[in-house]
């Protein structure tokens, strides 16, 4: 048999709580950003490269989360950020996750759009991608919850990463969680979820065509600069994001598909996978 690679796992020798991670360990570098929580910087647990959300007071459900983290470090795919481990014996804790070296997917294609425009391959490969993710998050039962293009990581080669994954449901923020809330994701929430806050895996799903409609249209703001009360309407009313200037038609048939209203007609991601061109 080859010698098992000498390379410990990533996550190797984290305590005895295996997803509790000794803050001492860590070195925080530069600042990444802030997102729901707070600050999130990158940093070095000993010599793997991390993000470190610092988690403002206020913020999260710690405890809930704390206790959700155990099953959110088993998680594992290729087309998931990874969920290190929390430092949670002090405050404010700290979420560490793996380090993506291009930042989030809606940056990604603003930065690059004049290169990804027309080149429907790499387009194509980028939601396959996350097709993938969400195909696992989908088989472990795991909604998402705020699938879109800003919550989306890449790394080396356009490689793609799903991430914060579940997060939502431990948002302390009226304006994020509830549906009339400036910072709930309404373009992106399907019909039963803007009635009902019904989410499921086909509310993902839904979630998912209109990240293949911002991927086609690197970047743009889907339903332009209508309000979040016109947005709701319109999709009640039936009416559709139109077809990206450069998305085959093929391809806008597979977002339509997401976009039906019964969420039970949705095809899952594991049927979306197989109407995709994929290798
Ligand atoms: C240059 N490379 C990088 O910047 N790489 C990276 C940037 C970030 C990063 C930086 C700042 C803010 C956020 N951010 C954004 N949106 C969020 C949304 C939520 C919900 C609950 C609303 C969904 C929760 C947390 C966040 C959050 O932490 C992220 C993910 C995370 N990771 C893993 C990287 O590799």
């Amino acid at each position: 048999l080859p010698t098992q690679s000498r390379q410990a796992p990533a996550t190797a020798g984290l305590s005895h709580d295996k997803w509790e991670i000794d803050p001492s360990e860590l070195n925080l570098l530069e600042e990444l950003g802030s997102g729901q929580f707070g600050v999130v910087r990158h940093g070095k647990l000993r010599s793997l490269d991390v993000a470190v959300k610092m988690m403002k007071e206020g913020t999260m459900s710690e405890d809930e989360f704390i206790e959700e983290a155990k099953v959110m470090t088993q998680l594992r795919h290729p087309n998931l950020v990874q969920l290190y481990g929390v430092c949670s014996r002090h405050r404010p804790i700290y979420i560490v996750t793996e380090y993506l070296l291009n930042g989030s997917l809606l940056h990604y294609l603003r930065a690059n759009d004049k290169s990804l425009l027309n080149n429907t391959d790499i387009l194509i490969d980028m939601c396959v991608q996350v097709c993938n993710g969400m195909v696992y998050l989908e088989r472990q039962k795991f909604i998402h919850r705020d699938l879109a293009a800003r919550n989306c990581l890449v790394g080396i080669q356009n490689e793609i990463k799903v991430g914060d994954f579940g997060l939502a449901r431990y948002v302390v923020d009226d304006e994020y969680t509830g549906s009339g809330g400036a910072k709930f994701p309404i373009k992106w929430a399907a019909p039963e979820v803007l009635n009902f806050m019904r989410f499921s895996s086909k509310s993902d799903v839904w979630a998912y065509g209109v990240l293949m409609w911002e991927v086609f249209n690197c970047g743009k703001m889907p339903y332009g600069r209508m309000k979040n009360a016109e947005v709701v309407d319109m999709v009640q009313s039936g009416r559709l994001l139109e077809k990206p200037r450069y998305c085959p038609d093929e391809i806008y048939n597979v977002m339509r598909q997401c976009w039906i209203h019964p969420a039970e007609q949705r095809p899952s991601f594991s049927e979306i996978l197989r109407s995709l061109p994929h290798e």
